[in-house]
């Protein structure tokens, strides 16, 4: 029987085809005039303005394959089968650095984790501690010891909220007044757990106050740790894998990749569920959710993962910055589903360990050839390798001794091989149910949004220019459809140069009375017209379709320009460095722990540019070229009265200053500020 079914989001999808075409026709004519005009009389800003509307028209096409056939899904977890049949699932949680990431917060996560609703024997978490922190160490092991206590709690009382600080926050109010109202001992346990919880929390504290403790350590051997082995709770083990600074390490990615052989030694479950420290598990469910897909008999042998949505626990409702990445969760990753599934987005997935495995869902033999190379020389993870061809969960009458000392070796440096990679043939699932199933701590502060942002792009950049370039590679391999997806991902550093030119020269020609669009009284300036419009349109409705206000139409305008100028400038320049091996810096690690005064700013939905200076500098020259040019302007303006050939600029040049008003705000208070 189904476990899952399918949905292709019909509302409108007929409307939003013939859409499709329009533009593309309306877009048709404006090449057309642009062309047929250079020819007539060649002049360099017509050519740059063509240049930028290509790029604009480019960008929008890869774009309408998200648009083509988006799904919503939904499950039927009542239908799997019992739990003494379901595989086995382990968890990963990635962490490193304790300033950045707070112990306490990770253990949140970690026991998150534990207490998913799924059962004890068949289910074990991994935490990776990427710095090999003392306080990381101690820290799980008071969750552990906290966990045997808070587990049986939730599942007495059928708990939702499994991550004990959303429990005990106002977020996790309603749900413990409705408890209080059916239960009467409930009181009394919740106290006593709340207590036990802030020990928890305050003997982190303490330990992690020493500096020491908190150091990380790029120069050490492996260090596995079973925490817990008893069955109340599951299996929970400490993993820190060997760094040596002359090594590369490839951070999360190796990581992971430790943190795979190391399970596949201890519980080798079929199913994998990987994590970001700061995204505890908010629907315990999530697991039994992912399974459906994974156990459905119809459809599930191809699937490689699951993908469930990143949403956040910080958000405010204004999100000036757009934290939540609103139109990638609710529009893009829908739209990919429909064609061969989502991209895998680093937290919040559900992986099948054979796509990891095996060249192909129907290819199942043959990794043994070469497994030597390609998994590393441990016999025992080799035999490991073979439990998931059967699909069985591994037993193993080898003494803990003897694998513990195993899984040292396979945490080692020497064993960073080629990086682990879905292979082809698999497909992948999104998921987005409405109660969130991970709520993780986004950036809400422009400098950190920025950084990441840079982060990205330039990660992105390089794939663009890479042997996996969805240009080379992929054209040949992935149907057309999804490949634009992928060409859309790694080209949008493009739009910086169409920023740019329609940043500046209709600015400049508006101060000097150049006209670069038609005249109003033109039929050409209709087509003008109907692409502003269209587009526009376009995403006023999926914004309003998607629950959101004319107010978040707005204020997405304007940061997706200022992310596309920071990310596009910075992001190539990263990537450029990178390439070249020039970049010094670190991995940019982002930041979960937020300051309070910027927090508030962002609450109030007001631009807090500080420590931004370089990264705001190439829109405050926007800025200022915009605001001389639009006053310069219409001082002209108003003393020929040439109106009928200015208007489109005068439009542009109007739209860009109250689109713009708040960053200058923003600019403004930062000034006032240093003074
Ligand atoms: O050397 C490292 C560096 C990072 N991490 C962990 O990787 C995770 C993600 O790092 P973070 O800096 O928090 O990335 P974000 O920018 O917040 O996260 C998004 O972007 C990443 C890629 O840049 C994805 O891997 C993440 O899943 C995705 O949530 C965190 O749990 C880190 O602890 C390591 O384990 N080892
Ligand atoms: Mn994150």
């Amino acid at each position: 029987m189904a476990t899952f079914h399918t949905e292709t989001v019909q509302s409108g999808l007929a409307l939003s085809r013939l859409h499709i075409l329009f533009h593309s026709v309306a877009l048709l004519f404006l090449y057309y005039y642009r062309i047929s005009h250079i020819l007539l009389e060649p002049s360099f800003v017509w050519i740059f303005m063509t240049i930028a509307e290509l790029i604009f028209g480019e960008l929008w096409l890869f774009k309408q394959a998200f648009r083509w056939r988006p799904v919503s899904r939904a499950v039927m977890p009542e239908k799997l089968p019992s739990d003494g049949k379901l595989p086995a699932l382990d968890i990963f949680v990635c962490t490193v650095d304790p300033e950045k990431e707070p112990t306490v917060q990770v253990m949140d996560t970690v026991i998150s984790a534990i207490a998913m609703d799924y059962p004890s024997n068949k289910l074990a978490v991994y935490l990776s501690d990427d710095g090999g922190c003392p306080v990381t160490l101690y820290g799980i092991r008071e969750a552990s010891r906290f966990a045997k206590e808070w587990v049986p709690f939730c599942r007495k009382y059928g708990i939702n909220s499994r991550c004990p600080k959303a429990f005990f926050s106002p977020m996790g109010e309603d749900e413990r007044e409705l408890l209080l109202l059916r239960n009467h001992e409930f009181l009394a346990e919740q106290e006593q757990l709340k207590a036990k919880y802030n020990i928890m929390q305050k003997n982190i504290d303490e330990f992690g106050r020493d500096p020491k403790n908190r150091s990380i350590v790029f120069d050490r051997p492996a260090r596995i740790e079973i925490i817990n082995e008893q069955s109340e709770i599951p299996l929970v083990v400490y993993v820190s894998r060997e760094r040596r600074p002359n090594v590369p390490h490839t951070y999360k990615g190796g990581a992971l990749n430790t943190l795979l052989r190391v399970s596949g030694l201890f519980s080798n479950g079929p199913y994998v569920l990987v994590v970001d420290c700061d995204m505890y598990c908010n629907d315990p469910s999530s697991a039994k959710q992912a399974m459906c897909f994974f156990l459905d008999p119809e459809t599930s042998k191809d699937i490689a993962f699951v993908q469930f949505p990143q949403m956040f626990h910080n958000l405010s409702m204004k999100d000036i910055y757009d934290s939540q990445h609103r139109h990638a969760f609710t529009t893009m990753w829908q739209g990919m589903d429909g064609l061969r599934g989502p991209g895998l987005s680093g937290s919040g997935n559900y992986l099948s360990r054979s796509a990891l495995i095996f060249p192909s869902p129907y290819e199942k033999d043959g990794y043994e050839h070469n497994a030597q190379n390609k998994f590393g020389n441990s016999t025992m993870y080799i035999e490991s390798l073979k439990a998931i061809q059967g699909q069985q969960t591994y037993k193993t009458s080898i003494s803990r001794n003897v694998i513990l000392q195993e899984a040292q070796a396979v945490a080692s440096c020497s064993y960073e091989i080629a990086q682990i990679g879905v292979m082809r043939g698999w497909r992948s699932t999104y998921l987005y149910p409405k109660r969130p199933c991970f709520l993780g701590c986004a950036p809400t502060d422009f400098m950190e949004g920025m950084l990441q942002l840079v982060k990205w792009s330039s990660e992105l950049f390089l794939l663009g220019i890479s042997k996996y370039s969805p240009f080379t590679y992929g054209i040949s391999r992935i149907p057309i459809l999804h490949n634009f997806t992928f060409c859309y991902f790694t080209s949008t550093c493009q739009y910086i140069v169409a920023l740019i030119v329609y940043g500046i020269i209709p600015q400049v020609c508006f101060l000097k009375g150049t006209p670069v669009f038609p005249k109003v009284t033109e039929p050409w300036f209709v087509v003008f017209a109907i692409l502003y419009v269209s587009s526009q349109s376009q995403h006023l409705i999926e914004v309003l379709y998607g629950g959101g206000s004319l107010g978040t139409w707005w204020d997405e305008q304007r940061i997706w320009i200022v992310k596309s100028i920071v990310g596009g400038i910075f992001g190539s320049i990263l990537a450029i460095k990178k390439r070249f091996g020039l970049n010094k810096a670190k991995f940019i690690l982002s930041n979960k722990v937020v300051a309070k005064e910027k927090f508030e700013k962002y609450e109030q939905g007001k631009f807090e540019f500080e420590d931004a200076a370089l990264f705001m500098s190439p829109l405050v020259g926007l800025l200022i070229v915009n605001i001389l040019c639009f006053f310069g302007g219409l001082w002209r303006l108003f003393n020929v009265k040439d109106f009928e050939k200015m208007s489109g600029q005068l439009f542009l040049l109007g739209y860009l200053a109250a689109l713009s008003y708040p960053i200058f705000e923003g600019i403004i208070t930062m000034k006032s500020k240093v003074q």
